[in-house]
């Protein structure tokens, strides 16, 4: 999608000052920001590019790449829903699609090896490289022989550790996996992911006895929280199989860490690792979670690292939000792989935890059956609930009724989120981290945007000034209180240090002074937030994996309030109940990989704040990123040799900006 900022302060950062021709009217538009035009710029300043139109494409290019694509398709930039979106864009000085990209290819920049150009796509060359090594070693991977294994063994296990019907498939997964190097396994949430890998690993650990070996397993995802996850999960999992198996994974010692743990994390590179190709990872077996969350470069670390003969098993829900940086790779292995080598890729599809209500509401979002989720909503239901703001105030923006406007949608919004506040509150004021940590699990109200009447901002900013009415106290940093009991948190990046990750959960609680025994000068520059004014002493409590972290609120630095969260951030993440607050139709952010997403994070019951046409905005439009993968991977030697652009689901904006 075209997505425009609108910069009405000519001083807006985002406009390039200086800028040129049609870099300059782009950049005004709202369609490149001052970042894309520098880049732009200073490469063809250093290649030797005077074409206007070559300079246009490479800033495109760059765009893209911010926006999650692996390339930017030249003849294919507009499409009729963009277009409806903001019409005005059709009016800016496109160059003509014809011959575009094969000016781009003869001239200096791709000389130089700045930009690649396959049929229409262009490429940054870095993201070039690294969808062609992911093929090549995937493919690589594929052409070998089979590993070996005792069928007779293997056969055994499958009935002792999938005891009966209901495990069908994960029998059928875990047989596929333990014959093949490379598996993707596919599933919604509750599909039995988990406790297929736990099979498999008992299984692969069964069948390295005949060699009086253990297989070295390693458990990863990409975000911390995600690892830890993981590690529980498979710990749980593990329990439902019989002694003799249980007493297999014991001594593997199964713990998970992050992607960039696992690599080897080096200070001072965000994409090169300890482990590479001429260094690999020693690992037999690396199951890989939340693969959806994997972005194509470390995808490219990955898969260079894993040694030939190491089985490797990618888990994730495809029809998620793709990942943060570039690429939409899991969608993207499972088109091309499921092509190309029908094998590799194993689906689950019956769900063992949602309520059959959300699981068909989620169904038909998946599947972009608009008419059956508004029916589906408006029926309703133990797990359903739809609150429709209706039509809005004149002038107010469409659909801000339930955000803005007082009206039935706006109080019971307030009931919900207060209720949720209070009792949290109620909990952390006792001290009683276990409740609290519990209360925190009840309930989660999702926002598509960070900013504005829709965003995780204003509706912190809002249940934090309704908690101020309701209990008749300052809460929050509008009244200096910016720590204050019962105040839900959200870490907003890793610190191994501390054992904190990107998406731990936790709370302000009442409780002793000094947790973790702060320093005194801790205590000296956190003393009058920690206090809250004169009220109790304050710990924060950070959720952590069959354990908590107790900790003086002075020693996080990377938090944010948690009232209210984005969808992207919850990904990876499930509560009993979810609010999900739609924006208008018009926002770009709006897509059905990121209703799907909002959707299935509820366990219990979900709620559904939007109009109906912002629901069938968000189930009518694809999410897309453009990339090649998924074509080279199917087959093809370059993605634009079986036809025009490739586009594969999974392309929200790198970060909600609104
Ligand atoms: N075949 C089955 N029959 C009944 N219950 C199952 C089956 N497989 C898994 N379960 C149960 O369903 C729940 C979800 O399973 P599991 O954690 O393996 O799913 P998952 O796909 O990994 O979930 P998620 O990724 O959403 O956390 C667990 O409580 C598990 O014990």
């Amino acid at each position: 999608m075209i997505e425009l900022f609108d910069a009405e302060d000519p001083h807006d950062p985002r406009l390039a000052r200086g800028a040129a021709g049609l870099l300059r009217d782009f950049n005004l538009a709202g369609v490149l920001t001052a970042a894309d035009v520098h880049v732009a710029e200073r490469a063809c300043a250093l290649a030797g590019e005077t074409d206007e139109e070559v300079r246009l494409a490479l800033a495109l290019a760059v765009r893209a790449v911010r926006h999650g694509s692996v390339c930017v398709d030249l003849a294919d930039l507009l499409d009729p829903a963009d277009l409806a979106a903001a019409p005005e864009v059709a009016d800016l000085p496109w160059p003509e699609a014809t011959g575009w990209a094969q000016r781009v290819a003869a001239g200096p920049l791709a000389a130089a090896g700045v930009v690649r150009v396959e049929g229409s796509l262009l490429y940054l060359d870095r993201y070039w490289r690294e969808e062609g090594q992911v093929r090549d070693d995937l493919l690589a991977r594929a052409g070998r022989a089979a590993p070996t294994v005792d069928e007779r063994t293997l056969r055994a296990a499958e009935v002792r550790v999938f005891p009966h019907d209901g495990f069908d498939e994960q029998r059928a997964a875990a047989r596929t996996a333990a014959g093949r190097w490379t598996t993707v396994l596919t599933g919604g949430p509750g599909t039995g992911k988990t406790t297929a890998v736990a099979g498999l690993l008992a299984m692969l650990a069964e069948q390295a006895e005949a060699t009086g070996s253990l297989p070295r397993v390693a458990l990863t995802a990409p975000t911390g929280k995600a690892a830890a996850r993981l590690q529980q999960a498979v710990a749980e999992a593990s329990l439902t199989l019989d002694e003799e198996d249980r007493a297999r994974l014991a001594p593997l010692a199964l713990t998970a860490s992050t992607l960039h743990r696992l690599l080897g994390w080096r200070p001072g590179s965000r994409t090169r690792f300890r482990h590479h190709r001429g260094n690999r990872l020693p690992h037999d077996v690396i199951v890989v979670d939340e693969t959806s969350m994997v972005s194509l470069t470390l995808m490219a670390r990955l898969v260079e690292a894993v040694r030939p003969e190491a089985r490797l098993v990618l888990v994730g829900d495809p029809d998620q939000l793709a990942s943060v940086e570039a690429g939409a790779v899991l969608a993207d292995l499972v088109g091309g792989l499921a092509e190309r080598d029908s094998g590799a890729v194993v689906a689950l599809r019956t769900s063992h935890r949602f309520g059959a209500g959300i699981g068909r509401l989620a169904e038909a979002v998946r599947v972009g059956d608009a008419d059956r989720v508004v029916a589906l909503l408006a029926e309703g239901g133990e797990e359903v609930e739809w609150i429709d703001p209706g039509p809005t105030a004149a002038g107010a923006p469409p659909g801000a009724a339930a955000a803005q406007a007082p009206g039935p949608g706006t109080a019971l919004l307030r009931e919900v989120l207060l209720r949720h506040a209070l009792d949290l509150r109620e909990a952390a004021a006792a001290g009683d981290v276990e409740t609290a940590l519990a209360v925190l699990e009840r309930h989660r109200l999702l926002c598509a945007h960070r900013q504005g009447p829709y965003g995780v901002q204003h509706w912190n900013r809002q249940v934090e000034r309704w908690v101020a009415e309701a209990t008749e106290t300052p809460v929050g940093p509008g009244w200096g209180q910016e720590w204050y009991v019962g105040r839900p948190l959200l870490v907003t990046a890793n610190d191994y240090g501390l054992h904190l990750f990107n998406g731990d959960t936790g709370v302000v609680v009442a409780g002793p002074e000094d947790p973790d025994g702060s320093t005194s000068q801790d205590q000296t520059a956190g003393r009058a937030d920690r206090r809250g004014r004169g009220g109790p002493a304050l710990r924060a409590v950070v959720a952590g994996v069959g354990d908590h972290l107790e900790l003086s609120p002075s020693r996080l630095g990377d938090v944010d309030t948690m009232h209210a969260m984005t969808i992207h951030k919850s990904q990876g993440s499930q509560a009993d109940e979810v609010t999900v607050l739609l924006p208008p139709e018009d926002s770009p952010l709006l897509s059905r990989e990121l209703f799907y997403t909002a959707v299935t994070r509820a366990r219990r019951r979900v709620r559904v704040v939007g109009t109906e046409s912002a629901v069938r905005a968000a189930v009518e439009r694809r999410a897309r990123r453009a990339t090649g993968l998924r074509q080279r991977l199917a087959g093809a030697d370059t993605p634009a040799a079986e036809g025009p652009a490739v586009r594969t689901a999974g392309n929200p904006p790198a970060t909600p900006t609104h």
